[in-house]
């Protein structure tokens, strides 16, 4: 299998993580800031993107302040495999039901989310999940919600009975953050879409 490169925005929030992980699944990770970052002169640079946890308001105002709002927007609609942990997540999301004033989000995954839907600042928790691909050990931090999946939308994983998990095609939609336990799973699936939509794209070249 040839190096996946991975797109870790890196405008806020916990980046550094996402990128010990990422490497030690043998990817190459790339920081995304600018749209320069993203798109070079034949497309998106990267085979797959991270859209990391921390204050969801702010990285939406960050990106559209350095313009990158639209072409992500524009990339993960198109299909670009992305994995998207807490504040991510709320990014991806079609509506956010409680948004900060003026929040946007990209509006790629049909899920409605609720923002702190598990408690204020102090609801931090490290617990085991199930998902449909196995248990996890994984950290709740200020952790949205999903409240609502469009049609094409699969539920991967449930904290006692709401919805943490989705995935959406090439788009997963994380609650939390297995990349502060180290839990690899979801980034070692991002990887293996990535793998697999490189390798279709080569097959119609
Ligand atoms: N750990 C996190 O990413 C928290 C998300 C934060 N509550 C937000 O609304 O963006």
């Amino acid at each position: 299998m040839s190096q996946i490169t991975v797109g870790v925005l890196a405008l806020q929030g916990g980046v550094r993580e996402h990128v010990r992980l990422l490497e030690e699944l043998d990817a190459r990770t790339v920081p995304l800031r600018t749209p320069s970052d993203l798109l070079g002169a034949d497309g998106v640079r990267v085979d797959a993107l991270v859209l990391p946890g921390g204050e969801s308001s702010t990285i939406d105002r960050l990106l559209r302040t350095f313009g990158l709002f639209e072409p992500l927007r524009e990339a993960i609609a198109a299909g670009l495999p992305t994995l998207g942990t807490c504040a991510g997540l709320i990014l991806l999301a079609r509506e956010v039901l409680d948004p900060a004033p003026g929040q946007h989000s990209l509006g790629v995954l049909d899920v409605t989310v609720r923002r702190n839907a598990f408690g204020s600042q102090v609801d931090s928790a490290e617990l085991d999940l199930q998902t449909v691909d196995g248990p996890v050990t994984v950290a709740f931090i200020r952790a949205p919600q999903v409240v609502a999946t469009g049609p094409g939308v699969e539920v991967i994983a449930l904290r006692d009975q709401a919805i943490v998990g989705v995935r959406q095609g090439a788009i997963t939609g994380i609650a939390f953050h297995p990349e502060l336990t180290g839990e690899p799973l979801f980034h070692r699936r991002l990887l293996e879409t990535a793998s697999g939509a490189a390798a279709s794209v080569r097959s119609v070249a």
